[in-house]
C-alpha cells in the first residue's frame, strides 16, 4: 500500500438522503420531520423550467423560516450545462442563511468542474462575509462523469459526498432501459436452464466507491425510481452498501427508512466485528497476526473489516 494513509470521509450520518422539489415548498415541513439524515431541496431536474425562480425564493425562505434539526441541509443546483447554475449559487450564497449546509452540483464530467463552482462558491463567500464554508456533493450520472472519477473526487477539499446517478447516467451511455436504478429485465444470463439476473451498475458503484475511498469522500447511492417496489429497493440498497456505498437518495418519503435500516449495521454486525477485534486483540498478545474465530480464518485485515462495522454504528448512535 502507498505510504500515505486513506484518508477518512467526514464523520456523519449519511443513510438516507430525502429529495423534494423546491418548487413543492409544502413539502418542506414534512421533510423536516422525516427521519433522513441529508436533506436534499431541488432546483434541477424535478423543477419545471418556468419554477426555477419560484423554486429559489422558496429554498431561500426555508433556510430561514423552516426548523431542519441536525439534518444536513443541501440544495441541487442546476448543470454547468444551463443557464441557471450561476444564479442559484449567487442567490443561494447572498440570501440563503447558515443553515445552508451544502450544494449539490449534478451532471459534473470533469474535475474543473468543480473547481468553476468551487471558484464562484468562494468568491460570494468573501463577498457576502459569509463564514460557515459551503461543502459540495457531486453526482456521477454521465459518461464523462464516470470516466473522469477519480479526478472528480480529489477536486476541491470542500467535496463531502458523490453520488451515482441512475437516470441520467442510463442515458448518457445509452443504455437500453428507463429503468432508474435495480435489476434490469433484459441484463440476464441463461445457463443449463438457469436465468440469472446480474447488477448492470455493478462498475459504476464500484468505481465510486474506489474513487471516494481515496479521496476521503462519502460514496452514496442515487434514485430508485420504483418506491412502491420496497423489496427491490432494499436489494439494491444492500448490494451497494456490500460493495462499500454509505447511504442511497430517498425520492418518496416511504424510502427514507428502508435506507436508514439497510446502511445502519445490525446489532448482530456489530457484535460479530466486537467479537473479531477482541479475539483479534488476544492473538496479538501472543504475538500472533493470524487466528481462528468460528473455524474462519481472520487477521489484521479483518479488524480494518471490523472496525468499519463498528465505526459506522457508533457515527449514527452519535447522532
Ligand atoms: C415522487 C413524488 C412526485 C410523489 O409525490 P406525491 O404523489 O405527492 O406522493 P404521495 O401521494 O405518495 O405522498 C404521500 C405523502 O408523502 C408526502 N410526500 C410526497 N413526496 C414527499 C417528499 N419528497 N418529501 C416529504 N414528503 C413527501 C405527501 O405530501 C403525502 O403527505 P400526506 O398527504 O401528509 O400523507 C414526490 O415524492 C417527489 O416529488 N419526490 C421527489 C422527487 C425528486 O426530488 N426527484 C429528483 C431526484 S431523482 C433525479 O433527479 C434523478 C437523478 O438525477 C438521476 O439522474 O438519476
Ligand atoms: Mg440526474
Amino acid at each position: 500500500m502507498s505510504f500515505r494513509p486513506q484518508p477518512s470521509p467526514p464523520a456523519r450520518p449519511n443513510r438516507s438522503q430525502l429529495f423534494g422539489p423546491g418548487s413543492r415548498s409544502e413539502l418542506f415541513e414534512k421533510m423536516a420531520a422525516s427521519a433522513a439524515d441529508v436533506i436534499n431541496l431541488d432546483l434541477e431536474d424535478s423543477v419545471a423550467p418556468d419554477d426555477k425562480d419560484k423554486a429559489r425564493a422558496n429554498i431561500i425562505a426555508a433556510t430561514h423560516e423552516v426548523d431542519w434539526g441536525d439534518k444536513y441541509f443541501s440544495v441541487r443546483i442546476n448543470g454547468l450545462d444551463t443557464p441557471h447554475w450561476y444564479r442559484d449559487v449567487v442567490d443561494l450564497l447572498e440570501n440563503a442563511s447558515d443553515r445552508l449546509d451544502q450544494i449539490m452540483i449534478p451532471m459534473v464530467g470533469c474535475g474543473e468542474d468543480i473547481y468553476a463552482v468551487d471558484a464562484l462558491v468562494t468568491a460570494v463567500e468573501r463577498a457576502k462575509g459569509r463564514t460557515k464554508p459551503i461543502s459540495f456533493e457531486v453526482i456521477i450520472e454521465t459518461a464523462a462523469g464516470l470516466a473522469h472519477v477519480e479526478e472528480i473526487a480529489a477536486a476541491s477539499p470542500r467535496l463531502q459526498a458523490m453520488s451515482l446517478g441512475y437516470a441520467d447516467f442510463a442515458a448518457s451511455m445509452g443504455m437500453a432501459t428507463t429503468g432508474i436504478g435495480g435489476t434490469q429485465a433484459n441484463y440476464y444470463m441463461i445457463h443449463e436452464g438457469q436465468t440469472d439476473y446480474p447488477d448492470p451498475w455493478h462498475y459504476a458503484v464500484s468505481a465510486i466507491v474506489a474513487a471516494c475511498r481515496t479521496h476521503g469522500v462519502l460514496p452514496v447511492d442515487g434514485p430508485f425510481g420504483d418506491f412502491s417496489d420496497e423489496d427491490a429497493y432494499i436489494a439494491h440498497a444492500r448490494r451497494v452498501a456490500t460493495l462499500g456505498m454509505v447511504g442511497k437518495w430517498a425520492i418518496h418519503p416511504k424510502q427514507v427508512k428502508l435506507a436508514n435500516e439497510v446502511f445502519s449495521p445490525s446489532e448482530e454486525a456489530v457484535a460479530e466485528a466486537r467479537e473479531i477485534l477482541a479475539a483479534m486483540e488476544e492473538a496479538k498478545a501472543k504475538g500472533l497476526g493470524a487466528t481462528t474465530w468460528k473455524g474462519k480464518l481472520i487477521d489484521i485485515a479483518s479488524m480494518k473489516q471490523a472496525e468499519v462495522i463498528v465505526r459506522q454504528a457508533e457515527l449514527i448512535a452519535g447522532r
